[in-house]
C-alpha cells in the first residue's frame, strides 16, 4: 500500500442511489466586480454548453496529456498555473479531462459554496489509487465522524507541549536545519503518534533511529500501526482484567481505547483507521508548519508583529494555555494567510456529485466531477486584496476595507475542506502548529539564507517545498 493511499484525503469510491436536489448560486458579494445574480431557470445551459478546450483535448487519457510538456510550457508539476490559464480562457467554470472524466475546475467562492454545501449522502470520493477497496473501510467511517468534534483534539495538549518543549530544545542545539520538512516530519509524527498510540515514539530523541524515516516507507509504516495498534489493545485489556481502567482513562484520556471500546470494531479496522490519522497527520501538518515559519522568515516585519503578540499575550508563562492560543487572533491570521499562499492540498477540495444540481447557470448532472480551484482563486484579485503578498492581516476581525475583502468570500479558502467529510484532524492540527509556532517565535528569530526569495513546491497529495528549506534559528535574548 502506498504512503499516497494512506496520506491522501480522499479515499475510495463507492455507489448509491441519492435523491435529486437542486439548488444554485445564492451568495451576494458587495464587490461590484465579483455580484453575480441567479440565472433564471430559462437562461440554466446544458452541461454541454461548459466551457473547455475542445477537439483532441477531449479525448479520453489523451486529452488531459496533450496539456502538458512536450505539447506545452507546463510541465506536470506546474498544473495549478495551468489552471489559472484556463479560468483566464474559459471563464469561472470550466471542464477539462481527467482520465476518461471529464473534471469541472471551479474558480468562483459563489460555485464552491454552492457545490461544498450541496446533499452529499454518501460522499464518493475521487481516488488517487485504483487499488482502493473503500467498501472494506466504509464500515469504520461512523468511528471517524464521531471522533470529529472538539474533546478529541484536546487529548493531546498537555503531552504536545512537553514535546514541543523537547523540539525547541533540539533546534536550540542545533542552530539552523539543512532540510526544515524533516524536522518537522519528527516533530509531526511524534505528536499523531502520541494522539494515535498513546505512547511517544522517540522521533526526537537524537541518534535513534527516527519513526519519522519509517513513516516514509509504507510496509514499515503499516508495521508501527499494526504493532502499536495490537499492544494498546493488550495494555487497555489487561487494565480492564485488573480493574484498573476507569482510573487511567480518567488520568490518560486514550483516543484508541474509545475506538476499542466501541465494539463495533475489530483491531483490523482500528490499525486501518489509525493509518488513516497517522498518514494524514504526518505530511499535512508537517508542510504546513514549514510554509508558515517560511512565510514568516521572508516576511520578518510579520514575524516581529507575531512576537509582540506572543510576548503580551503568553508573557514569562513557560506553559500554553488554551487561553492564551484564544488571545492570539494574529497567530491564527499567519496561518491562515500562509495556507492561503500555499494551498496545502495540491488538487484543491474535490467533490463528486450524488445529484443533478445547477452550478454557476449550468446543468450538471449526478456524478460530475468537480475541482474546487483554491490555489487560483488564492491569487485572484477578484477576491484578494494584493493576493501574492503575504497579508495575514486581511484576516482579522478589526480589519476593514479594501484589504479585507477576502472575508467576503469564505467559500474561496476551505483549507481542512468543508462539511461532513471535511478534516478530521482539523483541531488537532490547529493545535499542534499553534503550539508550535509560538514556541518557536517566542524562542528564535527566523530566518533562511538571503538569497531565498520566494518558496517553491511540487506537486504531491499534500503540497510540498519542491527543494529542502534551510532554516536559522537564532535564539532570542
Ligand atoms: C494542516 C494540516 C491538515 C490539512 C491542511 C488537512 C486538510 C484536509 C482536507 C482538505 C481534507 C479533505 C476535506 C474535504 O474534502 O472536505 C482532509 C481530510 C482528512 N484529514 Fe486532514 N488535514 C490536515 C491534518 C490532518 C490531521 C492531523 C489528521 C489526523 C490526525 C487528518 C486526518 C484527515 C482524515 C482522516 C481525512 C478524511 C476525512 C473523511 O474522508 O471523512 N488531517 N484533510
Amino acid at each position: 500500500m502506498s504512503l499516497v493511499r494512506l496520506c491522501r484525503p480522499y479515499p475510495g469510491l463507492i455507489n448509491k442511489d441519492v435523491k435529486v436536489f437542486n439548488t444554485w448560486s445564492s451568495h451576494r458579494a458587495s464587490t461590484s466586480t465579483v455580484v453575480r445574480d441567479d440565472p433564471a431557470p430559462s437562461e440554466i445551459k446544458p452541461f454541454s454548453a461548459v466551457p473547455g478546450p475542445k477537439g483532441l483535448y477531449s479525448v479520453p487519457y489523451i486529452g488531459a496529456a496533450l496539456h502538458f510538456k512536450p505539447f506545452t510550457k507546463f510541465s506536470a508539476n506546474e498544473i495549478n498555473d495551468l489552471l489559472t490559464d484556463m479560468r483566464k480562457k474559459y471563464g469561472d467554470i470550466f471542464k477539462m479531462k481527467f482520465g476518461k472524466e471529464n473534471m469541472v475546475y471551479i474558480n468562483h467562492p459563489d460555485d464552491a459554496k454552492t457545490i461544498l454545501q450541496a446533499h452529499y449522502e454518501v460522499h464518493k470520493r475521487i481516488s488517487f489509487d485504483l487499488s482502493e477497496t473503500w467498501a472494506e473501510r466504509e464500515k469504520v467511517n461512523k468511528g471517524l465522524v464521531l471522533l470529529n468534534g472538539k474533546e478529541w483534539a484536546d487529548l493531546r495538549k498537555p503531552t504536545q507541549e512537553k514535546f514541543t518543549n523537547d523540539f525547541v530544545d533540539n533546534l536550540k542545539k542545533k542552530k539552523q536545519v539543512d532540510d526544515l520538512l524533516w524536522e518537522l516530519n519528527n516533530y509531526t509524527t511524534e505528536s499523531v503518534g502520541m494522539l494515535c498510540f498513546n505512547k511517544r515514539l522517540g522521533c526526537l530523541d537524537a541518534g535513534k533511529d527516527s519513526p519519522a524515516e519509517v513513516a516514509v516507507e509504507a510496509r514499515k509504516f503499516m508495521e508501527v500501526v499494526s504493532t502499536e495498534t495490537a499492544n494498546q489493545n493488550a495494555f487497555l485489556t489487561k487494565l480492564k482484567k485488573e480493574g484498573k481502567l476507569q482510573e487511567y482513562l480518567e488520568k490518560e484520556p486514550n483516543f484508541m481505547y474509545s475506538l476499542l471500546a466501541d465494539g463495533r470494531l475489530s483491531e483490523d479496522q482500528i490499525s486501518s483507521v489509525v493509518s488513516d490519522l497517522f498518514g494524514a497527520g504526518i505530511d499535512s501538518t508537517a508542510n504546513t508548519l514549514v510554509f508558515l515559519l517560511a512565510q514568516l522568515a521572508l516576511n520578518p516585519d510579520k514575524q516581529a508583529k507575531l512576537h509582540d503578540e506572543i510576548q503580551q499575550v503568553v508573557g514569562d508563562s513557560q506553559h500554553l494555555t488554551k487561553e492564551h492560543l484564544a488571545k492570539m487572533s494574529y497567530l491564527k491570521a499567519c496561518l491562515k494567510e500562509s495556507q492561503r499562499k500555499i494551498f496545502p492540498i495540491s488538487f484543491g477540495v474535490l467533490r463528486i456529485l450524488e445529484s443533478d444540481l445547477v452550478v454557476g447557470g449550468y446543468q450538471m448532472p449526478k456524478n460530475t466531477m468537480f475541482a474546487i480551484n483554491n490555489r487560483s482563486m488564492a491569487m485572484d484579485d477578484r477576491f484578494y486584496y494584493r493576493p501574492t503578498e503575504f497579508l495575514p492581516e486581511r484576516w482579522l476581525r478589526e480589519t476593514t476595507g479594501e484589504i479585507a475583502k477576502s472575508k467576503e468570500f469564505p467559500f474561496a479558502h476551505k483549507p481542512f475542506g468543508f462539511g461532513p467529510r471535511a478534516c478530521i484532524g482539523q483541531r488537532f492540527a490547529e493545535n499542534e502548529i499553534f503550539i508550535a509556532a509560538t514556541k518557536i517565535v517566542k524562542n528564535f528569530s527566523v530566518s533562511m539564507p538571503p538569497d531565498v526569495k520566494d518558496i517553491k513546491t511540487t506537486l504531491k497529495i499534500f503540497t510540498t517545498p519542491s527543494e529542502k528549506i534551510k532554516m536559522n534559528f537564532v535564539e532570542r535574548q
